[in-house]
């Protein structure tokens, strides 16, 4: 049978990248994307955006909506102190297979915990499941019709606290309208958009930091 696009990245990234070197995995995994086929990773430009946010943060418990490969997954951890924690959450169990040798072979998994599931199911077991109090930073690049609805479950689930960061990628392609509208005009988010690029691409995309000020 024929190999899928996360197989034939993971085979990339075996190839060209070193074990244990979160930054080769980053270069395999963007160099495949832009002289290979196209795959729906954040991306080296949106991601150094990602990269300034983390690092100013310096979050010790981050949530990751939307494995896939496990490209931001890895951009992520590399930047975490040894003791923070963070939890992504994958729907297909395809994708959170590919993931997996991804964040390993990347030498991350002692600080990262990948949840195959629904964010609707999970979210509302954070708090007993993994003895999450609150959020410090959430990344949100999953569906984007579940965007909106898993931030309003954030908030009745008592996730977010005053500071919690939500980053949210595609806010323009393909774009997550209702989401938007909602942290933008919300008195409880101070929002900013950092306008970018769609990844290895020249369209339009960008990021939407949104605080929670509880
Ligand atoms: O669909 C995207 N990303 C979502 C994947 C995912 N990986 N995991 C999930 C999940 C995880 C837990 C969930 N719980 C409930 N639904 C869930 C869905 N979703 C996506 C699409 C594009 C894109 C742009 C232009 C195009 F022409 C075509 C495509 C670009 C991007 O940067 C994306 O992130
Ligand atoms: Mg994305």
């Amino acid at each position: 049978t024929r190999s899928t696009r996360p197989q034939r990245l993971l085979n990339a990234v075996r190839k060209h990248a070193t074990r244990g070197d979160p930054q080769s995995v980053i270069s395999a995994i963007d160099h495949f994307c832009r002289h290979s086929e196209w795959a729906m990773n954040i991306g080296d430009e949106k991601g150094s955006i990602l990269d300034s946010v983390v690092s100013e943060l310096n979050p010790e418990k981050v949530l990751e909506l939307g494995t896939y490969c496990g490209y931001s997954t890895v951009r992520i951890a590399r930047l975490l102190p040894p003791g923070a924690r963070l939890i992504t959450l994958e729907f297909n169990a395809d994708y959170a297979a590919i993931a997996r040798q991804v964040i390993a072979w990347a030498g991350l998994e002692d600080r990262v915990q990948l949840v195959e599931g629904a964010s609707e199911d999970w979210i509302p077991r954070m708090k007993e499941h993994f003895g999450i109090e609150t959020f410090d930073f959430v990344f949100l690049d999953h569906w984007k019709d579940r965007y909106l609805p898993d931030t309003k479950l954030m908030e009745d689930c008592g996730l977010l606290r005053k500071g919690t960061v939500l980053l949210a990628d595609n806010v323009i392609c393909p774009g997550v309208p209702d989401y938007l509208q909602y942290v933008r005009n919300s008195l409880s988010y101070k929002s900013c958009y950092f306008k970018s690029h769609l990844e290895y691409t020249k369209a339009e995309d960008g990021l939407e930091k949104s605080v929670f000020l509880g």
